[in-house]
């Protein structure tokens, strides 16, 4: 179920962090995809072109056996989109073409030169590991990976020191490379979530625009029906807000309207959606409470509103309520229902709240 946005913004670092790594796992999914099926590639051109060209003790099908885990890794990265999962599909290709490096350059003359393609795995794969663990683990398999056949094939330990130094400089490469990347990807991850918070909070009250309001709305409503649990849509409307303009400046009634929102927010529930419709109207879509308890809660929330104190007068706020007794309703129709119930609390003398009777069920 959709928490409210106001909820979202007070995430945790922990919560933070899981959304970054989600963030990762989608920006990096199609590079370790196209990574795992081009390993499959890769390794079927350079172990077939050695097998027509040496000959090796290990048999040619021992030799050509790596392929098939490789595919299968490719196959199941395809369709995966989670960090854990995607993350350890990479290491499986890693440590598959490690083993295969090993099965092709065991019992050769020239052995250690096959260790040379394994230099390019750490900067070939190094944007594309989603958290530092993975990439140490890749790093390091790719160090010791072809580590069995050089000592295998080493004369006075000459290539090992010589494989050492050009796999320091390849993993040096790509920590720059993947520090780079990663600083890049965290600020547009910043960006992006920065973006997306203006876009779905009012820059006023910090409440719910009304856009992200119905979105968020959906989903819940969706969750009502389905639970078949009782709810209810509040439209509140601040009375004669218009005077207050006029005579005093909209400095004066912004500054209203931002204590009518934090009232607001002090009565809510967290799990309360609360958005600005309109310049001085607030929709809240109560979740769990029946359409008696929804109205207890306006009246307590009407009389809260008392407190904030306008130049001229008391704020005083008329307050409509929709029960959601309709299955499927949406919430286009029971706001319109709750707004109606509003405006007869207007006609009715304003600074009171009014139910919408119109569709309630007749054991209620
Ligand atoms: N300060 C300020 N005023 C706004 C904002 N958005 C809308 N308004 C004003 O809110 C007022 C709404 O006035 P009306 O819809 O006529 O309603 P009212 O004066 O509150 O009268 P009743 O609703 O009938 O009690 C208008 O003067 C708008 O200019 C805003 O963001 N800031």
């Amino acid at each position: 179920m959709h928490k409210p946005f106001a909820k979202q913004q007070r995430a945790d670092d922990a919560s933070h962090r899981r959304e970054y790594t989600h963030y990762l796992a989608q920006r990096m999914a199609p590079a370790i995809q196209a990574l795992t099926l081009l390993a499959v590639v890769a390794y079927l051109l350079a172990a077939g072109g050695r097998a027509a060209l040496s000959v090796s003790p290990v048999p040619l099908v021992l030799r050509l056996a790596p392929v098939l885990p490789l595919a299968l890794l490719a196959m199941a990265a395809r369709r995966e989109k989670r960090p854990l999962q995607l993350s350890l599909l990479a290491l499986g290709c890693v440590l598959t073409l490690e083993m295969g490096v090993n099965l092709n350059g065991i019992g050769q003359v020239a052995g250690q030169r096959l260790a040379l393609p394994g230099l390019l795995l750490p900067v070939a794969s190094s944007v594309i590991w989603i958290g530092r663990w993975d990439f140490i683990v890749a790093m390091a398999l790719c160090a010791l990976g072809p580590l069995p056949m050089l000592l295998l094939s080493a004369v006075n330990g000459v290539p090992i020191f010589q494989y050492a130094v050009y796999m320091t400089i390849a993993i040096s490469v790509a920590t720059v490379l993947r520090a780079f990347m990663s600083r890049t990807l965290f600020e547009q991850f910043r960006l992006e979530k920065q973006l997306r918070l203006q876009a779905h909070t009012d820059g006023l009250t910090g409440l719910l625009q009304r856009n992200r309001f119905l979105e968020l709305a959906r989903f819940e409503l969706n969750d009502i029906y389905l639970r078949r649990i009782p709810a209810a849509v509040l439209y509140l409307d601040a009375d004669h807000f218009k005077q207050l303009n006029d005579e005093f400046g909209h400095a004066a009634g912004d500054d209203v309207l931002m204590r009518l929102a934090d009232g607001l927010r002090a009565q809510m529930r967290d799990t309360d959606l609360i958005g600005r419709i309109g310049g001085e109207e607030f929709v809240v879509l109560l979740s769990g409470l029946t359409v008696q308890h929804a109205h207890t809660r306006a009246e307590q929330l009407r009389q809260a509103m008392h407190i904030v104190h306008r130049p001229d007068r008391l704020l005083t706020i008329s307050i409509g309520i929709a029960p959601c007794n309709r299955p499927g309703e949406s919430i286009e129709s029971l706001m319109s229902r709750a707004d109606q119930a509003m405006r007869q609390a207007k006609i009715n003398g304003r600074n009171q709240v009014v139910i919408d009777h119109s569709a309630v069920h007749p054991a209620e």
